[in-house]
């Protein structure tokens, strides 16, 4: 039994430890598969986790670079956006207060937004660099403030007067409550009429105020040209009409009349576009689309961006500010431009029926024109002095040049007064240009009243041109003339007088003749194309004119400067009311209700009128030249060579140019006829040795004459070497002689193959060394030598004196045909003047009296020409020979 049981057991034994072999082996392999599973498992954590860190830097990393891109493109937004609305706000829109000034925007563009704090979006910290919060308002919008955000009512305030021009921003306050305590600051605005405080009381009243204001506007500004005021900036740069902004505090419209609701409600409908805007504090009524709001933290521009409002403006800048606005205003309001009164393009109109331009801004806002031609032919213009006359008539003319070309309008300036106002007009060293219209130019003739005599003669002879062309063409006017005769050349005329009273003074024959040409011309020049326009700041000028009624009658276009009296019809009195810069213009003889109030530009500063003087000359016409310029102060020097109107060979004496529109030289014919000779009368040395001087070196330059020169006078002796010399240099034979007597007595022995002129300087200083033959050989020369071709040009420094040499008190004057008196009184010219009484002279320096028997009826006035630099000087003569000269 126990082998096989201890088989078995063996065998069970065996089996086991076979099987307990093999679990163990199981046992191992399962264990080292267990540990490899651990292993890779722990490995692919590791992957796992690897991968896990550099997918989480990834997203990090990218995570960054969104964040960052959306930060810079919110800060480049927030930039943009800072920009657009800093520009949308300037040009005051300077956050900082203390660097804040008042900057009116120019009258052509529309008003800015306003700024009224700063938008909380973006990442700076700068309030500069965040994006201003902006409220629209003057061009704009009505606008609506909360009563939490009352406080930024005075930044809004200031900021709009500060982008308005003085004056241009006016402000009335409905304060029931508190009557302007939070808007003290702005009190100084009150005094020059830009503030006004309402109470209750005057609700309606305001309220119907601006209503009707928006109905003129809309009837007589807009007058359905323009959709508003802001349109009308942008079409024309004209603003004719300020802003009004009506500031309603704490209004309690629940307890409004029907009335007042229903102009608020016209007001909100219709006066953004007439500048009419309501700033309504607190609560409102209404929720409309003309009104924007402001909140604490919001306004309507901004959305829903959140909104820090600036801290309120200091009150020492608000009453500074507002204080300095309230004198500029009230210094007065500022010029329109010239530039105004300019059209685009260049000399479209025709002359043919009048001559109409703007001359400034009506008082609707738009231009007002002027018109010159059969009615109202002629004009006056009036104002005390510094009125604004000179510019005046610089305005009329810059608007009259642009429209009109050269051949459609001629201009003839003269002024009486001291100054140069119309010099501009002719070019000179600092400006060649020349206003292309002007033919004449004088200046500086206060003492010359003889050349607005001359100007006057001249028109009269174009009037009488002109008259004679429509006769021929059977025409009554200018403008049939032009019809009928339209290659001939027919512009109006424009005679502009400043000081003309000058012209009127006195009862001499210079006034006469100058009251009766200009009877005449104003009579019949209305048809025939010429204007005169008068100007005066004298009222005893204008009243010469009242004195003439006939003359007065025809002037019926007024202009009345500032405080300018007598100049309208008795009981109008508008010209003490208007301010300055401001005209009333009036086409009825100065009737009240003729009256139009014309505000001016400042055309005489010379930045603004040069660029058009300069813009027109450039488009001058090929023939176009320069105008003649007459100044009363300049000396003229004489000419190396005149034009004569003859060509005969009479030798021509030249003793100074005559004062004329012309400026021609006045001259004396050598005709071999008795009485041939040249008296120069008066103790003036320097003028009488200018004269003779002209008139022997005039004749030399063109004759082949002998000379015999005889000085009395040792201050004239250097002058009258110098002359011979000349002579000599010019080819004449000069013969000196000391002494009186030897000329007197040796003039017959000369031949006569040539003109002979005997040049006496001071020929009464001879006096009693004069003997009695000397004397009688002296007349005889006088009175014999011409048919001979002897003429004397002497000089007598009085007229007794003359007349002693000529015989004493039974003397004939007929061997004297010409003279030239200086400083010698018009009566005492009497023996040698065809008028009874002599003529009307009052000597003056650098003028003659020349008269001339054989063509004048009267004297003449004359401008001694200058020789002084014509002559050797005295070290030419020490060092050269006139041959040299010659
Ligand atoms: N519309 C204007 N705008 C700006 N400045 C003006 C205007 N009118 C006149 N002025 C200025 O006022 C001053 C006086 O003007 P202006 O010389 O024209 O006056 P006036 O009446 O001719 O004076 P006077 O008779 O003394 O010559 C000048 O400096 C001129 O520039």
């Amino acid at each position: 039994m126990a082998g096989w049981r201890s088989r078995l057991a063996s065998h069970v034994a065996a089996e086991l430890s076979t099987a307990r072999g093999a679990v163990r082996q199981l046992a191992q392999r399962a264990d080292r598969r267990a540990t490899e599973a651990k292993r890779a498992a722990s490995r692919a954590m590791d992957t796992a986790r690897e991968k896990q860190a550099a997918l989480t830097s990834t997203h990090r990393a990218e995570v960054d670079r969104i964040t960052a891109k959306a930060e810079s493109d919110i800060d480049n937004a927030v930039a943009e956006l800072t920009e657009v609305t800093a520009r949308l706000s300037a040009p005051c829109a300077d956050a900082e207060w203390s660097r804040w000034t008042p900057a009116p925007v120019d009258r052509s563009l529309a008003a800015p937004l306003l700024r009224v704090g700063s938008l909380a979006i973006g990442s700076a910290d700068a309030e500069t660099q965040r994006p201003p919060a902006l409220v629209g308002l003057m061009d704009h919008s009505h606008l609506r403030i909360a009563g939490a955000a009352e406080a930024a009512l005075p930044s809004v305030l200031l900021r709009a007067i500060g982008c308005a021009e003085p004056g241009a921003c006016r402000l009335t306050v409905y304060d029931p409550e508190r009557l302007g305590g939070s808007l003290a600051g702005f009190a100084p605005l009150a005094p020059a009429g830009l503030l006004s405080f309402v109470g209750p009381h005057g609700l309606s009243d305001m309220l119907d105020e601006h209503v009707e204001h928006i109905r003129r506007i809309n009837a007589t500004v807009l007058a359905g040209d323009h959709a508003s005021l802001r349109e009308l900036a942008e079409t024309t740069g004209r603003r004719p009409e300020p802003w009004r902004l009506l500031v309603l505090l704490g209004a309690e419209m629940d307890d409004w009349t029907k009335d007042q609701r229903a102009q608020l409600t016209r007001i909100r409908r219709t006066g953004v576009a007439c500048g009419v805007h309501l700033i309504v504090v607190g609560t409102d009524a209404a929720d409309d689309a003309n009104t924007l709001s402001l909140d604490t933290t919001s306004t309507t521009l901004a959305g829903q961006a959140p909104v820090r409002l600036d801290p309120a403006p200091p009150s020492a800048l608000i009453t500074g500010t507002c204080r300095r606005i309230a004198e500029v205003y009230a210094a007065g309001p500022q010029p329109t431009r010239l530039s105004d009164l300019i059209p685009e393009t260049l000399w479209t109109k025709s002359s043919a029926c009048e001559l109409s331009v703007p001359l400034g801004e009506g008082s609707d806002g738009r231009l007002a024109d002027i018109v010159l031609g059969d009615n109202p032919p002629h004009a006056l213009i009036g104002g005390p002095s510094g009125s604004g006359k000179t510019n005046l008539i610089y305005s009329w003319l810059g608007a009259l040049t642009a429209r009109y070309h050269p051949d459609e309008l001629a201009l003839y300036m003269l002024d009486f007064k001291e100054g140069v106002s119309f010099a501009r007009f002719a070019g000179g060293r600092r400006d060649p240009s020349w206003l292309p219209h002007v033919r004449l130019v004088g200046v500086n003739i206060n003492d010359d009243r003889e050349f607005g005599l001359a100007l006057l003669r001249y028109l009269r002879q174009e009037l009488r041109r002109r008259a004679e062309a429509a006769k021929r063409h059977e025409a009554t006017k200018l403008e049939e003339l032009r019809a009928v005769d339209p290659q001939g050349r027919w512009p109006r005329i424009m005679a502009v007088i400043d000081e003309f009273q000058v012209l009127l003074d006195g009862r001499d024959s210079v006034a006469a003749e100058a009251v009766a040409l200009l009877e005449d011309l104003a009579r019949r020049g209305r048809s025939q194309g010429i204007h005169l326009v008068l100007a005066s700041q004298d009222v005893a000028g204008i009243e010469a004119l009242w004195g003439r009624p006939s003359l007065i009658a025809q002037f019926t276009l007024r202009i009345a400067l500032p405080k300018a009296r007598r100049l309208l019809a008795e009981a109008n009195n508008l010209a003490e009311e208007i301010p300055r810069y401001h005209a009333v213009v009036n086409s009825d003889s100065g009737v009240t209700q003729a009256n139009r109030v014309v505000r001016l530009p400042n055309a005489s500063d010379r930045a603004v009128w040069d660029p058009l003087q300069e813009k027109l000359w450039r488009q001058r016409p090929a023939d176009n030249d320069s105008p003649l310029l007459f100044d009363g102060d300049h000396v003229p020097v004489l000419p190396e060579r005149i034009e004569l109107p003859t060509t005969d060979p009479t030798p021509v004496a030249v003793l100074g140019k005559a004062i004329d529109v012309s400026s021609r030289a006045a001259t004396l014919r050598l005709t071999r006829t008795p009485g041939r000779n040249l008296a120069i009368l008066g103790t003036r040395t320097t003028e009488a040795c200018d004269v003779l001087a002209g008139a022997a070196l005039s004749v030399a330059r063109t004759t082949d004459v002998r000379v015999t020169i005889c000085c009395l006078d040792p201050d004239a002796a250097a002058h009258a070497y110098r002359l011979a010399w000349a002579c000599e240099a010019a080819g004449s034979t000069v013969d000196w002689q000391d002494k009186l007597d030897e000329v007197v007595t040796a003039w017959e022995e000369q031949p006569t193959d040539r003109p002979h002129l005997v040049l006496l300087y001071a020929v009464d200083a001879a006096g009693s060394s004069l003997t009695t033959a000397g004397r009688n050989a002296l007349r005889s020369m006088l009175l014999t030598g011409p048919e001979r071709r002897v003429h004397t040009f002497g000089w007598w420094r009085s007229v007794p004196r003359l007349r002693e040499d000529l015989g004493g008190y039974a003397a004939r004057f007929d061997a004297i045909d010409a003279w030239v008196a200086l400083d010698v009184q018009g009566p005492e010219l009497a023996p040698l003047s065809p008028q009874p009484g002599g003529p009307a002279w009052y000597p003056r320096t650098r003028r003659g009296l020349f008269f001339d028997r054989a063509v004048h009826r009267q004297a003449e006035v004359l401008i001694p020409y200058d020789t002084e630099s014509v002559l050797p000087t005295v070290d030419n003569m020490l060092t050269g020979s006139p041959a040299d000269e010659h």
